[in-house]
């Protein structure tokens, strides 16, 4: 069945569908990897996006049990130059396809991902409809008009408190009490967190800071997830109470977060980072690490009292910023990765370095 994804500058681009047969709007992003569907499709910051895969071949290697980044695909849909019918691969349980019918998410395939990615590049993020249907030219412009992204922190953040143990058992092994305020969490870094040996209590992104510090946590960790950070008006006022109260890191939104409740600013960028391989220079160290990025806004003005500890090799946005006098260090990448280069994971022993 044909499929069209439609802009919002107009240009429609005509594939097949597969998956699940529907209409959504969304924002149109390119993810730059040539492996990791199944992490990107699941990680809950791409909540409200279409993603473009700019590799044209998807699902060669199908999907497995290990590699859920949440339990259910939070994107919008995908497009794809090609998909692969039959995957291959000892680790495969089921086809891209199923994934997607099972989820209820539409994929276009047979788009021209090249020319559709360099329009991105040049006009910035759009919003499109991916859509089955023959729809007029009214209702295309009130899907658009309608789009937002507001609320999609709250759609994919744990609504519980959870809480699990550090996986090493042995008593002369210390346990840190990590508090994860949930904003969107990728499961990565929960794994990374358990594997270091620390106790995790995973809370709502709405938990006040006084519910948090009853806890009693060693370092407060402020996840990655989705939409624009200036949105989260309340759980910056949160963050500002816990800021030089507990130690506090943070990744990608949870950076972004710091930032701004710290008298910072951030800024949406052109077209974002979405990707496996975008270089990224630790200046303390003077090495450049290939990381792995998904974020469509970034850091623009630093807080008072912040340096900056990493830096973006493409186009030279901060990528990483640490409080000169109080425990407060946060990343706009994902060394936590999944997918992508695990090079920059020796941050996650860094971030547990500042546990009381
Ligand atoms: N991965 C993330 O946490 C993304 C943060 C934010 N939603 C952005 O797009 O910039």
């Amino acid at each position: 069945m044909k499929a069209r994804l439609i802009l919002e500058n107009g240009a429609v681009f005509e594939g097949e569908a597969f998956g699940y047969l529907d209409t959504q709007v969304g924002e149109v992003v390119f993810n730059t990897g040539m492996t990791g569907y199944q992490e990107v499709l699941t990680d809950p910051s791409y909540c409200g996006q279409i993603i473009v895969m700019t590799y044209p071949l998807i699902g060669n290697y199908g999907i497995n049990l290990d590699d859920f980044e949440s339990n259910s695909i939070k994107a919008k849909g995908l497009i794809v130059r090609e998909k692969c019918a039959f995957s291959s691969n000892f680790r495969s349980e089921f086809e891209l396809e199923q994934f997607l019918k099972h989820n209820k998410v539409l994929g276009i395939e047979g788009i021209d991902t090249r020319a559709l990615t360099r329009m991105i590049r040049s006009r910035g993020t759009m919003r499109g409809i991916i859509t089955t249907e023959d729809l007029s030219e009214t209702e295309i412009s009130s899907y658009i008009e309608d789009y937002s992204s507001k609320g999609v922190v709250y759609a994919v953040c744990t609504k519980t408190i959870e809480r699990y143990n550090g996986l090493t058992t042995s008593s002369d092994e210390q346990h840190k009490k990590v508090a994860l305020i949930d904003y969107g969490a990728k499961k990565n870094i929960l794994r990374e967190l358990l594997k270091r040996n620390c106790d995790v209590t995973i809370y709502p992104a709405w938990t006040s800071a006084d519910e948090i510090l009853k806890d009693q946590p060693d370092l407060v960790f402020l996840s990655n997830g989705p939409g624009n950070p200036e949105d989260l008006a309340p759980e910056i006022e949160e963050i500002k109470k816990l800021i030089g109260v507990k130690p506090i890191v943070g990744i990608c939104l949870g950076h972004q977060l710091i930032a701004l409740a710290s008298e910072g600013e951030t800024e949406k960028l052109k077209f974002g980072h979405r990707g496996c391989n975008h270089p990224v220079k630790d200046i303390g160290k003077n090495r450049v690490y290939i990381t792995s990025q998904n974020h469509g806004y970034c850091v623009t003005k630093l807080p008072k009292d912040f340096e900056v500890t990493h830096v973006n090799v493409n186009d030279g946005s901060v990528e990483g910023m640490r409080h000169t006098l109080l425990p407060v260090f946060s990343v706009q990448f994902h060394p936590e990765a999944s997918p992508g280069p695990r090079e920059s994971d020796y941050l996650f022993d860094e971030f547990i370095a500042y546990a009381e």
